[in-house]
Parts: structure tokens; sequence; C-alpha cells
């Protein structure tokens, strides 16, 4: 059976002043090598469910393991930071260094690596993901969507074990939008996807899951390619 990279289990928050947790008891394992897509209204609680699984909001309860072992505290989650890259909803709440090279170099560095390696590592994934050219590029100064894939590479430099992408495809046009499904589909790495993009979940997750009532229920056996009603309510309203 493979391994969890994560697993929660029970996991609920409730924001300070609301009566009703927007995560519910929720319980949700990732398993190596997982693809997995979430769609759900808006304000049903997805980005909070990122923000819980990397420490920046602390549940009232639930357990979480990552990595084989359970998280508790500060020290655990800076662990889970290292290993998991967030892809954040607000490309401006990820980037911060003045320009693009820096922003890329910046994660690597701060994991240990070089300022030479870590520059050579930026360079590679600007690269890959078809940004060369925008190294020296002020970083505040970029359109949305180029912010989005600079975002991307911030956290692609880092090489983490489990990618959570939150509303990846937000901003991008069409030649772009294809550009980072071919990066996904090319990388092995485990990911989570949140999206209303259903054409974008079909292409780089195997697997959907939606959240209600708190909790994530599971793809109840509908698999990607048998989701033709999804298409016909028109849950994603983009065309590509
Ligand atoms: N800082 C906050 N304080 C209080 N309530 C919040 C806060 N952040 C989010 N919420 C509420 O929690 C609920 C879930 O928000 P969340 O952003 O997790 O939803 P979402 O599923 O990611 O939505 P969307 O698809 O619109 O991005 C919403 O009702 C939202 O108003």
């Amino acid at each position: 059976m493979a391994k969890n990279l994560m697993s929660l289990s029970g996991i609920t928050y409730r924001y300070p002043g609301d009566r009703e947790a927007v995560i519910n008891g929720l319980d949700l394992a990732i398993p190596e090598g997982a693809a997995m897509g979430l769609i759900a209204p808006n304000g049903s609680g997805k980005t909070t469910l990122f923000h819980l699984m990397m420490g920046l909001l602390k549940p009232q309860a639930g357990v979480m393991t990552a990595f084989g072992r359970k998280v508790a505290g500060e020290k655990g989650f800076r662990e889970v930071r290292r290993r998991v890259g967030l892809l954040f909803q607000d490309a401006d709440d990820q980037l911060f260094s003045p320009t693009v090279l820096e922003d890329v170099a910046f994660g690597p560095m701060n994991l240990g690596m070089g300022r030479h390696e870590a520059r050579k590592k930026a360079r590679e994934v600007l690269s890959e993901l078809g940004l060369s050219g925008y190294e020296d590029r002020i970083t505040f100064r970029l359109s949305g969507g180029e912010k989005r894939m600079v975002s991307l590479a911030t956290v692609l430099a880092m090489e983490p074990d489990l990618l959570l992408l939150d509303e990846p495809t937000t901003g991008l046009d069409h030649d772009t939008w294809k550009r980072l499904v071919a990066v996904l589909q090319a990388s092995k790495v485990a990911r989570l996807v949140i999206s209303h993009d259903f054409e974008f979940l079909e292409q780089v997750t195997g697997s959907l899951h939606s959240l209600e009532g708190g909790k994530i229920v599971m793809d109840r056996g509908l698999h990607l390619h048998q989701h033709a009603h999804v298409h016909q309510h028109g849950a994603n309203p983009h065309h590509h």
C-alpha cells in the first residue's frame, strides 16, 4: 500500500467570531504520487484547508501527520513548509524580493543552498517555466499572469515533495495555461490542486474531490473522464 505524504484526521477550524466551523471534522489522506483535484464552491473552505496544512492556521481539533510523523507545534510545521510547496491564491502573498531571480533563489538559499548554486537553480526553473529573460525584471511590476508563473517558480525551486496549488490558472492566457499544463504533466511531484477550471484539473490531476460541510467528499468513484455532466453544468466558465 502506498504510504501517505500527509494525512489529516478530524481537523476542525472555525474562524474567530464565526459560529460555524468552515472545516469540520475533515479527513484527508494524500498518498505518495497523488494527483488530486479539489473543486468546490466559493467559500467552502479550500484555501483555509491549505493554510491549515501549512500551519498558517491552527486547527481547534484534529491530528495531522506529514512524511511519517505527527505534526505538532511550530517545529513540525517548519519541516512541512520545507517539503510542501504552497502556491498562494494571491501571488502578492508569495513574492517579496525586488527582482525575479532573487525571489526564485530565496527558497533554495533558505534551505541551505549557497548563493551561486541557488541562482543557478533559479535560472533553471525559470527556463523550465518559459521565463528565461525575466531574471532581472522587477517583481512587483509583473503582470498578474507573470506573477503567478514566477510564484510557481519560487515554489518549484525548493524541489517540494508535495505541491499545493491554489487556483494556479487564474489570470493565465491560453499559451501560458498550456505551458503550465505541460510543466505539471511532466512533473512527478505529488499535488493537490484547487481550481474552478475543470479542464485544467482534467489535464493535471487524476481524481476529483470536493469540500462539502467542511469535509472532503472523495471522488465517489467518478473519474475525470466520466465527468461530462460537470461540463454541461458549466462548472468551468472558462474556455481555452
Ligand atoms: N481571515 C478570515 N476571517 C474570517 N473568515 C474567513 C477568513 N478567511 C476566510 N474566511 C471565511 O471562511 C470561508 C472559507 O473561505 P476560503 O477562502 O477557505 O474558501 P474557498 O473555498 O477557498 O473559496 P474561493 O473558491 O472563493 O477561493 C469563507 O466563508 C470566508 O469568508
